[in-house]
């Protein structure tokens, strides 16, 4: 096909959302995405819990890893507090393309930072580059190997404070064993599942929650 999904998904923004307002954004995305075609955003089941633990926790700096077409970018950014800050990585240009562009349609450039590159290189940078001193949220939703040793890096390089709170996308699918049994069994964490479904799909999966206890 001569575009990809990801440009797919932004005419759909572009053509049915409101530029400037977050929230129509967020349900062009998922309109398409429920009856059209089929994308890995974390969607609107899932989205509900996530908005309920940002409006918890109201970070004044938080990371997202894998920004893929800005879904939950938005969704994370919208809620943000004034001043406050979202950084998110991606290491696929094409993928970041796109998501400057719906992040800009939403009107929310300047609460986000996007930086295109690995997670592992960019998570030891954080400090020197933007200036981050600890992240309050921290939202998951990479290639699902990655969540342990990117957690254990986040540990190593001192930006996770007593209290900062991890938010895991698919922990049930695709599935993310090895972090599961990272955060659920070591003592520095308090670990707490909720269980919902995979976007636009009836198959279970959910979010892990987990505290950073210092
Ligand atoms: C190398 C690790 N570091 C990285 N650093 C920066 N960006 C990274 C990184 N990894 C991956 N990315 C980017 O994150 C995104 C990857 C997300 C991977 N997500 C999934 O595989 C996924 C997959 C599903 C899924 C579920 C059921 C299925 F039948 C099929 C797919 C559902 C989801 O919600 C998912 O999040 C891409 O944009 C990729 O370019
Ligand atoms: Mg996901």
């Amino acid at each position: 096909t001569r575009t990809s999904r990801p440009q797919r998904i932004l005419k759909a923004v572009q053509k049915n959302a409101t530029k400037g307002d977050p929230e129509s954004v967020i349900s062009a995305i998922d309109h398409y995405c429920r009856h059209k075609e089929w994308a890995m955003n974390v969607g609107d089941d899932k989205g509900l819990i996530l908005d309920s633990v940002l409006t918890e926790v109201n970070p004044s700096t938080a990371l997202e890893l894998g920004t893929y077409c800005g879904y939950s970018t938005v969704r994370i950014a919208r809620l943000l507090s004034p001043g406050s800050k979202l950084i998110t990585v991606e290491f696929n240009p094409a993928f970041a393309a796109v998501a400057r562009q719906i992040i800009a349609y939403a009107g929310l450039q300047d609460k986000i930072t996007l930086v295109e590159g690995p997670s592992g290189d960019l998570i030891p940078k954080m400090k020197e580059r933007f200036g981050i001193k600890s992240f309050d949220f921290v939202f998951l939703d990479h290639w699902k190997d990655r969540y342990e040793p990117d957690t254990k890096l986040l540990e190593d390089c001192g930006l996770l404070k007593k209290g900062t709170v991890l938010l895991a996308d698919n922990v049930i699918c695709p599935g993310t064993p090895e972090y599961l049994k990272y955060v659920r069994n070591s003592p520095r964490y308090e670990s707490r599942y909720y269980k919902s479904n995979l976007e636009y799909s009836k198959v279970e999966d959910g979010l892990e929650k987990s505290v950073f206890l210092g």
